[in-house]
């Protein structure tokens, strides 16, 4: 059976993962851990075999960084690289530049978890006078009525999948291995596509920095083991365990 092979990066720690603050669109770099991780991931692909043929990343740095880093790890630098707002991070709305864990003091367990992890329901949307708005950032000039205020999982899904139609899965289906370099939540609303995750599941699924997760599909892309696989297992248990308490410490 022939199968197509993609391979799902988050970025490495950056500076917001560090300090504990809901990042979103805000464009924040890696930290030196971070750096670390991305070269790691690179690492981690050779190792395994795993070759991309190209590369897709969000217009955020903290992928962007990550995806030239694994690459330069791989000696990869040289494939076609395609760069889309798609993959961004999920944009956070009002909590962007917030304190996870004074939110989770603030508001309660049970508004912090909606607003972090439900699938349908936005935080309040960021005033465009707000240091952290992109509304007057260059780089999404084009986006006009589509530029987000805020998005909940929902949201992200439905800017991604048309991109994941028109360009991600023709490039899978035509043969190549497939480097996805993007950001938590939009990585959670790629698995959740790709494995059928309920809406109600999705919630308990978090995604760790840097290290790869390896999906082989079918004709149909459909996962040929659901949930695929992380290149280190153990340090993607740590992690995902570090990510899901974020906030409650
Ligand atoms: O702040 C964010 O943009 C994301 C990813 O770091 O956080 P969370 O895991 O809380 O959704």
């Amino acid at each position: 059976m022939t199968s197509h092979k993609l391979i799902l990066l988050r970025h490495g720690q950056s500076e917001w993962n560090e300090k504990n603050l809901f990042t979103g669109w805000v464009d924040v770099a890696l930290t030196e851990k971070g750096r670390q991780e991305a070269i790691r991931g690179g690492d981690l692909l050779v190792e395994a075999g795993l070759l991309p043929d190209i590369v897709y990343t969000s217009r955020q740095k903290r992928a962007i960084i990550t995806a030239n880093l694994a690459l330069e790890a791989a000696d990869r630098t040289w494939i076609d690289v395609k760069r889309n707002w798609r993959l961004n991070e999920r944009h956070y709305g009002a909590l962007q530049g917030k304190d996870k864990a004074q939110t989770l003091a603030e508001f309660g367990e049970e508004q912090f978890m909606l607003w972090r992890r439900s699938y349908d329901t936005p935080p309040p949307p960021l005033e465009d006078s707000s240091e952290y708005s992109q509304s007057n950032d260059p780089r999404y000039a084009d986006l006009g009525e589509d530029l987000p205020r805020t998005e909940c999982l929902k949201d992200v899904l439905d800017r991604f999948l048309p991109y994941w139609e028109s360009d991600i899965s023709k490039d899978l289906l035509a043969g190549k291995t497939v480097l996805v370099a993007a950001h938590g939540n939009s990585l959670r609303a790629l698995v959740k596509h790709l494995d059928g995750i309920s809406d109600k599941d999705i919630a308990a699924l978090n995604i760790p920095t840097g290290i790869p997760l390896v999906y082989e599909l079918d004709e149909n892309l459909t996962p040929i083991k659901a949930g695929g696989t992380y290149l280190d297992a153990e340090a993607a248990a740590a992690s995902i365990q570090a990510v899901a308490n974020q906030g409650k410490h």
